[in-house]
């Protein structure tokens, strides 16, 4: 069986560390496309030459030419610009709306036949803007943030509890913002919700609030302490958990930015909501009740990521008009 492709645009600190993933998971062969003259080559050269080191079978090649990215089975994008410390993922918008538009178009191009991961913020509209503008159909056009947002939250969680991590399950939905929404009572340490887990005195609720706060805060704590960029390890492996998902049709529960049409009541919209990711790449989104204080918190969130796609469509007019 021939190899799978992996096109990953953008080859900076997420893009080397999902190349380095990919190829050690051996999850096909890995395309670094980049503007930065020379970099994705020497990037992928560099990381070719870990192969007799680790073991591993995958050619990995870079270049400043989109027909690199041809046919390729996933392609996974974190072009554009990351936050600087004081700094909003929103603050972002301007830049990054520019870039996922062209690479949207590239997409389109040379990879039509490809699931694609978003990465680039702010998230959620990103998605929709790269989704616009590649023509892809929508269940094969993703976010990744539900996943990196679920894993800090399990982590935070699991330092609380003492517990493993693989004992935490956890989701959080909504968008990739300050207004996310960590599900508590969809949270659990092995099979116990949460709030079951304050009844029976094993943590308060003014520590469960606490580590909800930091969990929302997550990219910002990492911003604030690398000083420069923003974090990248545990955002390149959450992607390429989607990915793992979509090549080899794991059917696994994840929660990522989705195109919503009808449902949670959304209309072309992507935000975070839990999916199944298999070979049809979104094959089934999942539709899960949430009582009144929730549904606040998620349109809230919702209401956040609608501001963002108006001041997209505001900025794609006045270019038109310019
Ligand atoms: N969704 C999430 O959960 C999440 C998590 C972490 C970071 N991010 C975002 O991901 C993005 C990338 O983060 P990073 O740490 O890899 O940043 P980085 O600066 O290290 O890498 C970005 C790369 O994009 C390249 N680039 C810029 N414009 C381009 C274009 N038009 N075409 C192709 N490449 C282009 C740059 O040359 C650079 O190498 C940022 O927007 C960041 O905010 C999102
Ligand atoms: O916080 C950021 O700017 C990057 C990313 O969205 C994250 O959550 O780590």
């Amino acid at each position: 069986m021939a190899r799978k492709k992996i096109a990953l645009v953008g080859a900076g600190q997420i893009g080397g560390t999902l190349a380095l993933l990919a190829a050690q998971k051996e999850l096909g062969d890995v395309v670094l496309f980049d503007i930065a003259e020379g970099m994705p080559a020497g990037k992928a050269l560099d990381l070719a030459e870990t192969s007799p080191v680790e073991g591993f079978n995958a050619s990995l090649t870079g270049g400043n030419d989109y027909s690199i990215i041809e046919g390729a089975d996933v392609v996974i994008v974190t072009a554009g610009i990351p936050r600087k410390p004081g700094m909003s993922r929103d603050d972002l918008i301007g830049i990054n709306s520019g870039v996922c538009k062209t690479v949207g178009e590239a997409i389109g191009k040379y990879a039509p036949n490809a699931f694609v991961i978003v990465i680039t913020n702010p998230l959620d509209v990103m998605v929709w803007v790269l989704q616009q503008a590649s023509g892809l159909p929508p269940e094969r056009v993703v976010g990744m943030a539900g996943v990196l947002d679920s894993a800090r939250f399990r982590y935070f969680l699991a330092e609380e509890f003492n517990v493993s991590v693989e004992d935490v399950t956890a989701f959080v939905l909504g968008g990739h913002g300050d207004t996310m929404v960590p599900l508590v009572r969809y949270s659990t340490v092995a099979g116990i919700p949460l709030p079951d887990l304050v009844k029976m005195g094993w943590t308060t609720q003014e520590k469960l609030d606490a580590i909800v706060q930091r969990t929302r805060d997550g990219g910002a704590e990492i911003v604030k302490l690398l000083k420069t960029g923003s974090a990248f390890y545990a955002p390149a492996a959450s992607a390429i958990q989607m990915a793992e998902s979509y090549l080899k049709d794991q059917k696994r529960v994840l929660p990522v930015a989705a195109h919503l049409s009808g449902q949670y009541g959304q209309d072309d919209l992507y935000v975070g909501v839990p999916v199944i990711i298999g070979a049809g790449g979104v094959e089934k989104i999942i539709e899960i009740e949430l009582n009144d204080e929730e549904k606040a918190m998620f349109q809230n969130s919702v209401d956040a990521v609608k501001t963002l796609v108006d001041v997209v469509k505001k900025l794609d007019a006045e270019k038109s008009a310019s």
